[in-house]
């Protein structure tokens, strides 16, 4: 079958807190008529994305078109998880014209273009194009850098150590597996970091790619969809930190979920969450407020010591007024700590 007849698929890859659910409600708000259907996969327990774009009121954002998969990183679920999902939406009575699949701020693209070789799949939809959102000031920032004083340590005590940091090879996968880069938070950055940022993606990437520079994350459907790359076809064009041991594991990452008690004004939780971020290197937070006498749930967003809050939709009648935060940070993080440090105990 040729690729004209197969169902497009975009995958949105990109770190934690890069910009992926941002591109993918811009994406949702400028697809016009197509029918898009998004497949979302986070790394944490609660379905903090689905519940973002559900309270986002698009039109064309209908429940039954947003999938989640939360038990595990995508690219290590691909048969039990993410195969069985992409079946359920090709078998709906009005199957979409694109679809659009979020990857976790963790996980490799690559294992996931080659799952749409598998039989059950390889006919029916084709990979239009990789998408890795990078946040620019954290690159810039050195985030994702070698610690090469922390690696020389490491090194001492343990020869068989080749690379390194794991936030490294996991941003350097997601831009080796790309087709197009999408440099976002621009208004984050002065000219100089956005020209040293794209420079550096360069020399990563050994092949042409377009880098598009993004404030908001703000790039239309009509650029995003229909690359055309059939990126499962050129597997070999993608190298990969992973290439030699197959599957990656997340054990360098964990994360946790943490109730929040309702408060009466937002602003002295989100200072301690702020506080908490920097004092025990969290890479993101996410989760909802409820704030005492407000009819509406506060989103709260962190990456890094950065927080964003705003109102997103009232709390609705058939759920429980329950703050919550997923907390994400590499593996270590003292979990009783930062929930007291949180509870401002
Ligand atoms: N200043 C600034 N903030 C941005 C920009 N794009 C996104 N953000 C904010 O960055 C935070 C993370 O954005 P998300 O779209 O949730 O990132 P994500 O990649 O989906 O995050 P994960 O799913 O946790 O990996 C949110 O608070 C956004 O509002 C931008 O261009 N500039």
């Amino acid at each position: 079958m040729s690729n004209l007849a197969k169902i497009p698929c975009s995958i949105v890859t990109g770190f934690l807190g890069a910009g992926k659910t941002t591109l993918l409600r811009h994406v949702l708000e400028t697809a016009g008529k197509r029918r898009v259907a998004i497949l979302i996969n986070e790394f944490g327990d609660v379905g903090i994305d689905r519940d973002i774009l559900e309270g986002c009121g698009i039109e064309n954002c209908s429940e039954d078109s947003i999938v989640e998969l939360s038990n595990g990183c995508i690219c290590c679920t691909v048969a039990d998880d993410f195969v069985p999902a992409l079946e359920g939406l090709l078998a709906m009575a009005e199957p979409p014209e694109h679809i659009v699949i979020e990857t976790s701020g963790l996980a490799l693209p690559k294992p996931l273009v080659q799952a749409f070789n598998w039989p059950a799949i390889a006919s029916r939809v084709t990979v239009d194009g990789v998408i890795a959102v990078v946040d620019g000031p954290a690159v810039a920032a050195g985030r994702f850098a070698d610690d090469t004083e922390a690696l020389a340590a490491q090194r001492s005590e343990d020869s068989s150590i080749d690379h390194e940091n794991p936030l490294e090879e996991v941003y350097e996968d997601q831009l080796l597996c790309a087709d197009l880069i999408v440099l976002n938070k621009t208004d984050l950055m002065d000219g100089e970091a956005r020209a040293k940022v794209a420079r550096e993606i360069k020399e990563t990437v050994p092949r042409e790619v377009k880098i598009v520079e993004t404030e908001g994350a703000r790039i239309d459907a009509g650029v995003l969809l229909g690359l055309g790359a059939a990126a499962e076809a050129d597997l070999a064009a993608r190298p990969s930190h992973h290439d030699a041991e197959g599957e990656h594991d997340h054990d360098d990452f964990e994360s946790f979920v943490l109730d929040l008690p309702q408060v009466s004004q937002a602003d002295e939780m989100i200072a301690r969450i702020a506080a908490v971020t920097g004092d025990h290197d969290i890479l993101r937070v996410k989760g909802f407020l409820d704030i005492a006498g407000k009819p509406m749930r506060l989103l709260v967003q962190g990456v890094g010591a950065r927080i964003q809050q705003q109102f997103d939709r009232p709390w609705r009648a058939d759920e429980a007024r329950q703050g919550r935060l997923v907390v994400i940070g590499q593996k270590g993080l003292d979990q009783d700590a930062i929930a007291r440090s949180i509870a401002g105990e």
